[in-house]
């Protein structure tokens, strides 16, 4: 079997008794039932991923994967493609958004070149990279797929290393200047709604280029024909390396029973695609925020998925997902600490 293969068929589904327990444990807390509204969701979640009615967060790590797009020849994108290895450096040397949240999250950092465009170095930087970014979908395929294997394949391998390394709860974050493009064009392949509903403006493009990214998306479509009931065909004609990267970053933490936070539009794609997949994956995932992308809440009612922060982002690299590291604390603190009716001597009912 291959890695992709194993991963998948490792998948199960998460443990019902220990969320039974978790209830119990809940409306035994000194609140009325169900007071904690989202959060009780959550815990009841953690519970059934961990198997433990209380469950414990370790080492939060969130899983950054970049790769460039050949798409963005087509003027789809308001920021040149350079700026990927760019932010990539930045995200090495502390200082960007995503640095800032994570530290104060007291989480991790591991930054994957799934497919730059360009070659870069840092100690701390994972190589993965398959191609020196896609080819242009409005053309033809952006990889083989083959390749989207092998990118899936390449998260896979980064997920589990963490996992290995101690992380108990994973967050997806990317890079990649012209994603936005490759995960409206995934989300198009899978739904039958018109492409003015499934685009936004990305890194904050013109009206101009918004049309732009129209025509290249509806020509990735009718050039590829991307086949719904395949996702890797999806994937690969249609996708981009750190969306496939992150697909199989999910993967892994369902196989392994982690739990993973999904951060904005473009790892909600991956999400997609590892729920095509595997729809038990579905159960590992919480969805941090939603995007000011109009096709990101689309894709999380596809998924089942509700987002805990409305909070109008639209940056990626895993910043939602790091804020969403904060409210997950807090819930198995909640499950931990809380006095119950019967400690506290707290009357149940009328
Ligand atoms: O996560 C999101 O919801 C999100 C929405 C818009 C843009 N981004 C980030 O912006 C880049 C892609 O934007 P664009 O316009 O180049 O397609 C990429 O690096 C993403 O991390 C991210
Ligand atoms: C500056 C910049 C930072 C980013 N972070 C994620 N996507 C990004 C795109 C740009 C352009």
């Amino acid at each position: 079997m291959t890695l992709l293969q194993n991963t998948l068929s490792s998948i199960s589904s998460i443990n019902e008794d220990a969320v039974a327990h978790a209830q119990q444990r809940l409306d035994s807390l000194t609140k009325p039932p169900g007071s904690l509204g989202i959060l009780e969701d959550i815990i009841k979640q953690l519970a059934g991923i961990t198997g433990q009615a209380i469950p414990k967060i370790g080492k939060k790590t969130v899983i950054i994967m970049a790769a460039d797009h050949g798409v963005v020849e087509e003027g789809v994108s308001a920021f040149p493609q350079e700026v990927t290895p760019q932010m990539v450096m930045n995200f090495l040397n502390g200082g960007a958004a995503i640095n800032v949240l994570a530290r104060h999250a007291g989480a991790d950092i591991a930054c994957c070149d799934i497919g730059i465009a360009t070659d870069i170095s840092h100690p701390n930087l994972i190589v993965k990279k398959i191609k020196y970014g896609t080819d242009n979908m409005a053309k033809g395929p952006a990889m083989s797929r083959n390749e989207a294997i092998a990118a899936i394949e390449g998260g896979i391998s980064v997920a589990t290393a963490q996992i290995s390394n101690g992380s108990t709860l994973l967050a997806t974050g990317e890079m990649g200047i012209g994603n936005t493009t490759a995960s409206s064009a995934i989300l198009a392949a899978f739904s039958n709604l018109p492409l003015r509903q499934l685009i936004g403006r990305g890194t904050g493009i013109s009206p101009c280029g918004l049309s732009a990214k129209e025509i290249a998306i509806q020509k990735a479509i009718d050039i590829n024909k991307p086949d719904p009931a395949d996702p890797i065909d999806v994937l690969h004609k249609v996708g981009g390396l750190e969306i496939a990267g992150l697909t199989g970053t999910i993967l892994a933490a369902a196989a392994h029973k982690v739990p993973v936070v999904i951060d904005g539009f473009i790892s909600t794609a991956a999400a997609l695609i590892a729920g095509k997949l595997e729809p038990k994956a579905v159960q590992y995932m919480i969805a941090s925020h939603v995007s000011e992308e109009p096709g990101h809440s689309i894709m999380l009612d596809m998924l089942g998925l509700h987002p805990m922060l409305h909070m109008r982002m639209r940056l990626g690299e895993g910043t939602g997902a790091a804020l969403a590291f904060h409210i997950i604390d807090a819930v198995t603190h909640i499950q931990a600490e809380m006095a119950t009716f019967e400690s506290a001597g707290v009357s149940t009912a009328f």
